[in-house]
């Protein structure tokens, strides 16, 4: 049977002992679909799918994620360092090292550049709220559209240790992941499927929410 090109033909079953070979596949797939909805411009992105309570497959840094091949996805630990000597996991590793230590259920984590995050979270100051959309049920907890959902949004830094301190005291209450200003977002899920649902929900949501404020102006 060949692999499926869309992540959403994947089992939604939550697997803590992932092969390598089928993370990689999950993680080409996802990357062409992150693409073919324009999250993934130029060598932005990053993905990644746990393998273990302590490995977790992630892209190689500095490549596009629309054109992944397996080859382009390694191992690494829960301590960003790559298991292969000479493999260069991405740069943002540590991110993804903290939502799958502090989150168990974590199975795979996407982070995407979109023009609405990029832009909307330059026009805000710490949260963006979303309200009023049925879409908001495609996260884990979520019932009603008339929820206010709050999505912290942490300034850039290219000092990835310290970006990771900022998010920490948050990671409790991030029904629909973060943003991070001016660069993108980060979301995870039980499931590649789920983290790609999370994914399309959460874009979907901050296009409705920059395309509300520009008819307000
Ligand atoms: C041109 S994108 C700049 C780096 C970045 O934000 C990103 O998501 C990709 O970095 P990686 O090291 O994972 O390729
Ligand atoms: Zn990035």
């Amino acid at each position: 049977m060949d692999w499926p090109e869309s992540p959403f033909a994947l089992p939604d079953h939550a697997s803590g002992s992932e092969t390598m070979a089928d993370a990689a596949r999950e993680i080409v797939a996802a990357g062409r679909r992150m693409d073919r909805l324009g999250f993934l411009p130029a060598t932005a992105g990053n993905l990644s799918r746990r393998l273990s309570s302590d490995r977790f497959a992630i892209t190689r840094s500095g490549g596009h994620k629309g054109f992944l091949t397996e080859a382009d996805v390694i191992e690494v630990g829960l301590d960003g360092q790559a298991v292969r000597a000479g493999d260069r996991p991405s740069a943002e590793t540590l991110l993804h090292c903290q939502i799958y230590e502090h989150e168990p259920e974590a199975q795979a984590i996407l982070h995407g550049h979109s023009l609405a995050a990029t832009v909307l979270s330059r026009f805000v100051r710490d949260t963006i709220v979303l309200e009023g959309y049925e879409v908001q049920k495609v996260f884990a907890g979520q019932t009603t559209h008339t929820a206010a959902i709050r999505v912290p949004v942490f300034d850039n830094d290219q000092d990835i240790p310290r970006l990771a301190r900022n998010v920490a005291p948050l990671l409790n209450d991030m029904p629909a992941g973060y943003v991070i200003r001016g660069h993108g977002v980060y979301v995870w899920g039980p499931n590649m499927k789920s983290a790609m649902a999370r994914m399309e929900g959460l874009e979907f949501l901050l296009a409705c929410t920059l395309h509300e404020r520009s008819l307000a102006r």
